[in-house]
């Protein structure tokens, strides 16, 4: 059976992609190019084979205190302990088993979930998965078929951090640079970086670097074509296995 004959009484497991880097390394960029290179952008959101979803959603909800923090810079957002690790895991889980979830909009000016924007994930073929600690969490992390590690300079994610949470997420230069010194850049060193072993893939450079891009697609469309149990190899071993049946009729 392919997913050109799925009904409605059956379900779809997803092949479920972990895309976890540092800050501003370039994980949306990079889903979006991959999302974009397999044709899947401007879809009906009910029709998607492939759609993203940003860790970020699983912020949890602060409380009096943690937000007054939050609001001078003084929260650290790059510790495990920020994330809803319980909510990230059973939407997954959902995601997963075929279900319909909905997910929050994390809103970075207010440090708190949009009080009315959700996001509705259907159930589609490929389920991407960006986030900083994506691999933190090793129920999470066990999910994922293939896991991507976006690899960029320190000082390019700098770079690109300071202009973008100015310009999009409402803060000042000196807020930037006292929560990147204090929280960001440890919590970086001691929870992300050591989660890069866990990647199949490492993408050095993040969406600059087209041929590692194209390879992945490329990879994503030979999984999405193969039916039945497959078990894909690269150099260094198992990559990944999926049991799935759907194939890759409507991905360009
Ligand atoms: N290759 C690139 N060249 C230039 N700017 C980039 C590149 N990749 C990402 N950016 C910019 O850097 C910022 C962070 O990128 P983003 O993909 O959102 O990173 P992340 O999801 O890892 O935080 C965004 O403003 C984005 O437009
Ligand atoms: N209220 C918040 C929540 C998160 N952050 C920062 O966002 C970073 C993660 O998002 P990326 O797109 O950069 O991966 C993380 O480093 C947090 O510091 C924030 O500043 N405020």
């Amino acid at each position: 059976m392919n997913s050109s004959c799925l009904t409605k009484t059956e379900t779809k497991s997803p092949f479920l992609i972990g895309v976890a880097g540092g800050t501003a390394c370039g994980k949306s960029t990079v889903c979006k190019n991959i999302i974009e290179k397999l044709g899947q952008t401007n879809l009906d959101e009910t029709r998607r084979q492939v759609v993203s979803i940003s860790q970020d959603s699983f912020y949890r909800e602060l409380n009096a205190a943690e937000k007054i923090k939050a609001s001078k810079g003084q929260f650290n957002f790059d510790h495990p302990d920020a994330f809803d690790e319980v909510f990230m895991f059973q939407t997954l889980t959902d995601i997963q088993a075929g279900k319909t979830c909905t997910i929050p909009v994390y809103n970075y000016k207010t440090n708190s979930r949009s009080k009315n924007e959700n996001i509705v994930i259907y159930p589609a073929d490929v389920v991407i998965v960006e986030g900083i600690l994506a691999f933190y969490f090793p129920a999470i992390r066990d999910l994922f078929h293939m896991k991507l590690f976006v690899d960029t300079d320190s000082d390019t994610r700098l770079a690109r951090r300071v202009p973008r949470d100015i310009n999009e997420r409402g803060r000042d230069l000196e807020q930037v640079l006292n929560q990147y010194m204090n929280f960001v850049k440890p919590a970086f060193e001691e929870f992300c970086l050591p989660t890069k072993k866990f990647a199949d893939i490492i993408i050095p450079r993040g969406a600059e670097n087209f041929v590692a891009i194209d390879l992945i697609v490329q990879h994503i469309r030979d999984l999405l074509n193969s039916e039945h149990c497959t078990q894909y190899e690269l150099s260094e071993g198992l990559v990944a296995v999926h049991t799935n049946n759907i194939n890759a009729s409507r991905l360009h």
